[in-house]
């Protein structure tokens, strides 16, 4: 079974509506074919360089508002999956200024919404850069269920950024079968020029998936700055595609069924000998 995968690089700003138009213009780039495509934007693609009170009132409740309408006609436009990096839903009798989900939401090519993944590793953490503190955890709270979804018969499995450091999630996510793990992310400048590209690889390696990792790039207005190289890489950890430090797509052809001959040599998934406990 073939797919097409893609990851959507760009520069979120504070303003809503321009950040749809970025993705509108990247999205209008692909080529049309009759290919299965699956597209990952980045984590906080919609609204991202504003301050936590901009994130409160940018969070929407499922099923209603500006971000989850464009997404979804921007799926059935497009006629792709589109896997909506982090957009932040709130609870249903959320109050205003309540936490919210940093919530993964899939849009089939009918622009209907078929998954969400709430992150669940929260980036409370220093780094040596400009911003210093990263307090995730004061506006949003954390998820506790694995997701994976199905897109015609292949398996498709969610994380977010952060989660990137989690190895037992996505030994999680391959117990359940995924042949694609996506991972939106705003992976900051001086982690990402350490960590990314080693921990994207050793995840598809260790798990024989292919990764679809769609990162922020750039200067935000707050003055963070992320890291970019988006990239997609197959089961053996080679890189199909990559972007360095400009917004724009990265696009990958592949073939799922590829992935059972690797499984089958080296059948990781089977000789497991501990399984690790979860505290969720
Ligand atoms: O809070 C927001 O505005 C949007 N969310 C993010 O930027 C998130 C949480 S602060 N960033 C990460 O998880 C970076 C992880 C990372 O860089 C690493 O693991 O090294």
């Amino acid at each position: 079974m073939k797919l097409r995968l893609v990851a959507l690089q760009m520069t979120s700003g504070p303003d809503v509506e321009q950040n749809i138009q970025q993705v509108e213009f990247l999205l209008s780039q692909l080529t049309l074919c009759d290919t299965p495509t699956l597209v990952v934007l980045p984590e906080c693609w919609a609204c991202f360089g504003g301050n936590e009170q901009l994130q409160l009132q940018t969070a929407e409740i499922l099923g209603v508002g500006q971000i989850q309408h464009a997404m979804s006609q921007l799926a059935a436009k497009f006629k792709v999956w589109l896997v909506g990096g982090s957009v932040p839903i709130k609870g249903q009798s959320a109050q205003p200024q309540s936490k919210f989900y940093a919530a993964s939401l899939v849009y089939n090519p009918h622009g209907q919404c078929v998954a969400q993944y709430n992150k669940i590793h929260l980036f409370d953490v220093e780094v040596a850069d400009k911003t210093g503190s990263y307090q995730e955890s004061l506006y949003t709270r954390a998820g506790a269920d694995i997701v994976t979804f199905d897109l015609q018969g292949a398996k498709i499995g969610l994380a977010i950024c952060y989660d990137l450091r989690f190895p037992e999630l996505f030994r999680a996510l391959q117990a359940q079968g995924a042949d694609v793990i996506c991972v939106p992310s705003a992976f900051t400048y001086v982690t990402g020029q350490a960590h990314w590209q080693i921990l994207n690889q050793a995840r598809a390696i260790e798990n024989q998936c292919f990764m679809v990792a769609a990162n922020q790039v750039g200067q935000h207005n707050n003055g963070r700055e992320t890291w970019g190289h988006s990239m997609v890489i197959d089961a053996w950890g080679e890189l199909l595609d990559i972007r360095g430090s400009q917004p724009g797509l990265v696009i990958a052809e592949v073939d799922i069924t590829s992935l059972q001959q690797i499984r089958a040599k080296m059948p990781n998934l089977q000789h497991r000998k501990i399984q690790v406990a979860s505290s969720l």
